[in-house]
């Protein structure tokens, strides 16, 4: 049978959470529209852009340094941890993840996570999703974790859970799954392949660095990185 194989093959698989695996995006726009409205500004895509994958402590500093906004970090999280615990809990799985999890996981491919997120807000999102987030080992919290020094965009936030699957694969036999330019960025800066499914709303112009680049997690072919079929 021709090869179906269109790109290198790997053995680990690493998802990215928010945005690609969960649907917080939107929730993260409504938050951060309502906490600089008062200002007399509008949090647009340009700055979302930037922001998507950073921990919080970095999206913070930005978001304050970039718009000169007149609060402390300190008054920054606060705010946002309270609309989190409100509106996170109701964010659902994106179309195709839970098929992508369950076969790769099915067909004894570890799988991974990595999200800039902290572990508290970590738990605040899956609140609703326990069962389907025990499906992943390594799972990396960016944002809490103190192996990671840096996070998103820097390669740590993929090679420290790369280093975590317990037969130590090679990062480039690592296929990473993001939504955010900077997690493409730390993805391709850890040596990996990296399949881009970028919201709707994000400029494609940012969407260009991806190995490949989906509409949506339900038009990934595993046969193309050399994993296993989905049964037909
Ligand atoms: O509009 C935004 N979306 C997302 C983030 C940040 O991106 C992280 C999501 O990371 P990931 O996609 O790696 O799960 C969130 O924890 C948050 O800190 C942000 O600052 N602004
Ligand atoms: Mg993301």
């Amino acid at each position: 049978m021709a090869s179906t194989r269109k790109f290198k093959p790997v053995t680990h698989v690493i998802f990215d959470m928010d945005g690609l695996l969960l649907d917080t995006e939107d929730i993260y726009t409504k938050v951060f529209e309502e906490l600089v409205a008062p200002y007399g500004h509008t949090f647009d895509w340009t700055i979302k852009a930037r922001m998507m994958g950073v921990t919080p402590q970095e999206g913070a500093r930005y978001l304050i340094q970039k718009l000169d906004l007149p609060i402390t970090e300190e008054q920054y999280h606060e705010w946002c941890a309270k609309r989190y615990a409100e509106l996170m809990p109701t964010a659902k799985l994106l179309p195709g993840a839970e098929k992508v999890v369950r076969h790769l996981h099915k067909h004894k491919v570890p799988v991974g996570l990595s999200t800039g997120s902290d572990a508290e807000k970590f738990n605040t999102k899956t609140t609703n999703h326990r069962e389907f987030f025990k499906l992943f080992d390594p799972l990396v919290t960016c944002g809490s974790d103190p192996e990671v020094k840096h996070g998103k965009p820097h390669a740590d936030a993929f090679l420290v859970p790369a280093t975590r699957f317990p037969d130590k694969p090679d990062p480039a036999q690592c296929l990473a799954f993001e939504d955010s330019p900077n997690g493409v960025d730390s993805a391709l800066n850890a040596g990996m392949q990296v399949v881009m499914v970028p919201h709707p709303k994000l400029d494609r112009s940012l969407c260009t660095k991806g190995t490949l680049v989906l509409d949506s997690l339900e038009d990934f072919c595993p046969e193309e990185f050399g994993l296993p079929a989905y049964d037909s």
